[in-house]
């Protein structure tokens, strides 16, 4: 077991990695201010971990509200949240009940922002059981929903109390839902962990194979990159903007497409190189780097092309970005291989990046 910590001062918590955590209840019910909790999760999830989770908390005393969401990226709207509401509502849960989620990205988020409104504040528990969830979505408090017009456009910042990552829960997870995890693995060594990108270019057989102990690694030092960047800077005033890195094109293939057409991870590794395109333009990264990232995604099982939705509607769609500032779009660039900060991108640099980084067929290839 693995336990990596985010400091927070009075919010600091936990990220616990390890395998068979979710039998291990007393790390959850040492936190609950009262023995009541509910339990969010999806429908896939739920056949899944629902029943064993629901039994030890009550084994331990505690009572569970279940809430069932349906699942996908298409569903994290505000009808979906107010699922959430109507659960928590009709149970009558309080302000010291605590909302545990169980699942993806997607039921993180919304059950983080449920957490975070709900009779304006209850306690709030990760248990991330995609790679997606455990390597960064579950940690840093950054909660929302989609609108039509953006992605996570409404949402808060508000952390959780614990975050229990039961790499069992991976052993369920299918190869493309486990490369999508892996995109935002890669993402950690090419902001700014060079030697975390060599391992993985060195290991990425071994990750594919879901070996424990590369997993355990990758999970690991994954969590401690992000909980040293969110710690510093919380609220994205700066350095944690770089976590966005591909995520600006990313966020625009998702939107473009309709969400869930793309999984996330999926979106971030094509932007990821559009980012290494525009970086290679202004030549700060060579070919032979650009080549290097292109190869490593593609090992882990991800696009490295992003579909051809034209220039236009790419800069229309990444004009919603939360980067934007003063009008002006914020990209994260490469300054070199594995070393990465925030500025801002020509229309002939973004054209250039697209031209050479976007494919017809680049859409149709992930339909599963
Ligand atoms: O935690 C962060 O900060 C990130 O940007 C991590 C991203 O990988 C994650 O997808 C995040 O939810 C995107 O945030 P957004 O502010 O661009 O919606």
């Amino acid at each position: 077991m693995r336990t990596v910590k985010l400091d927070l001062g009075p919010d600091s918590y936990d990220i616990v990695i390890g395998r068979g955590l979710l039998a291990q209840v007393e790390r959850m019910t040492a936190l609950l201010p009262q023995k009541r909790a509910a339990i969010v999760t999806n429908t896939t999830v739920a056949a899944l971990y629902l029943a064993p989770l629901q039994k030890a908390l009550e084994a331990a005393g505690v009572q569970i509200i279940p809430i069932v969401l349906p699942d996908g990226e298409q569903y994290k709207t505000w009808e979906t949240l107010n699922l959430i509401f109507d659960g928590l509502l009709t149970a009558r849960a309080e302000r010291k009940t605590t909302l545990i989620a169980l699942g993806g990205g997607v039921v993180g988020d919304m059950t983080g922002f449920a957490a975070a409104v709900y009779q304006r504040g209850v306690p709030f528990i990760q248990i991330p059981t995609t790679l997606l969830a455990q390597v960064d979505s579950s940690v840093g408090g950054k909660t929302a929903i989609n609108h039509p017009l953006g992605k996570n456009m409404i949402g808060s910042f508000y952390q959780p109390q614990l975050v229990l990552a039961d790499l069992a829960s991976l052993d369920t997870l299918p190869d493309r839902e486990y490369s999508a995890g892996l995109a935002e693995v890669i993402k950690y060594g090419l902001i700014d962990d060079l030697p975390f990108l060599e391992w993985l270019e060195a290991n990425i057989e071994r990750l594919m194979g879901r070996d424990t102990d590369a997993l355990a690694y990758a999970v690991e030092r994954s969590c401690q990159n992000k909980a040293r960047i969110v710690g510093e800077d919380e609220k994205e005033h700066g350095v944690r903007a770089l976590l966005n890195l591909g995520h600006t094109f990313g966020h625009a293939i998702e939107t473009g497409l309709g969400y869930g057409a793309w999984l996330h991870g999926e979106a971030v590794a094509a932007g990821m190189v559009l980012a290494a395109r525009a970086s290679y333009e202004l030549g700060q990264i060579t070919d032979a780097d650009l080549a290097r990232i292109i190869k490593l995604l593609d090992a882990a099982g991800l696009p490295t092309m992003a579909p051809a939705l034209g220039y236009e509607r790419y800069a229309a769609l990444m004009a919603q970005d939360k980067k934007v500032d003063a009008g002006q779009i914020k990209f994260i660039i490469m300054r070199k291989l594995g070393e990465s900060y925030m500025g801002t991108l020509s229309p002939e640099v973004i054209a250039a990046a697209l031209q050479a980084g976007c494919s017809d067929d680049a859409a149709a290839s992930r339909v599963a």
